[in-house]
């Protein structure tokens, strides 16, 4: 993997929030690289920043000091409008609750983003990939969790972003849902070339990945190259 290219580059990124007279130093200077077609996970604690790092790199967010680079678009200093077409035509986001509409169909959850985006698939073709053509007309109260979880996964990937961001996606499922759920995001990955980042408290599921990022405190503590990636179905948490 060390000769993949750069997509996304955080240099010496800080973030700071402040809320009247307190200011809290969440990131302290990140140095990291997410490499085109990887699959990379993020693990650390609670409260070390992983969601923070996300944000960043959804352009969700920008950091107090430092610079957050996309290829040649620089997040940092990119104005608003240039972040919405940035999350739009670029990134996929995949969240721990799914956050589907309650009162559209899986299929309707999914023209959601197809609707707005440059160059999406066919979102019953988004639906297949996941392998729900059958729960098609289904509102997310009638699906499983696993089930709710594909359909935010084909929402994400009908748009065909380069790169999928991932917080917590099997944090809300059973241990056998969260497999066949890890085992969908490592397909992405693998035929679609699509870069994978995971964010996760739970360090076991970062065996799937080619690298994992350890984060401590808003710092990177090391980056390491999973010499035997295991398969998802082998992956004990
Ligand atoms: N908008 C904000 N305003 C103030 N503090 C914030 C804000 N966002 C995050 N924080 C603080 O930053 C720290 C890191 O939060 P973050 O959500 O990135 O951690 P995390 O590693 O993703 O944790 P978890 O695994 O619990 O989701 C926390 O102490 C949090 O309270």
């Amino acid at each position: 993997m060390t000769t993949l290219p750069t997509l996304l580059k955080l240099q010496h990124v800080h973030r700071r929030f402040t809320m009247g007279q307190v200011s809290v130093h969440v990131l302290k200077g990140i140095d990291l690289e997410i490499r085109q077609g990887e699959c990379l996970a993020i693990v650390g604690p609670s409260g070390s920043g992983k969601s923070t790092i996300l944000n960043l790199v959804g352009g969700l967010d920008q950091p107090s000091e430092g610079t957050v680079l996309y290829q040649e678009l620089n997040l940092s200093t990119a104005n608003r409008k240039m972040l919405t077409k940035y999350r739009r035509d670029e990134v996929g986001f995949v969240f721990q609750f799914y956050n589907l509409v309650p009162n559209l169909t899986a299929l309707e959850n999914v023209l959601v983003t197809t609707e707005i985006s440059a160059n999406p698939m066919d979102a019953s073709e988004a639906l297949e990939l996941v392998g729900l053509t059958d729960r098609s007309d289904h509102f997310p109260a009638q699906l499983s969790g696993g089930e709710q979880q594909r359909v935010a996964i084909a929402r994400a990937i009908a748009k065909r972003p380069k790169l999928l961001l991932c917080d917590e996606p099997t944090g809300a499922l059973d241990f056998e849902t969260g497999k066949t759920v890890l085992r969908l995001l490592i397909d992405l990955n693998e035929k679609m070339g699509t870069t994978l980042v995971i964010i996760t408290h739970n360090a076991a599921l970062a065996a799937v990945a080619h690298r994992v990022v350890h984060l401590r405190s808003g710092e990177v503590q090391d980056v390491v190259v999973n010499a035997h990636r295991r398969p998802p179905e082998e992956v004990q948490w």
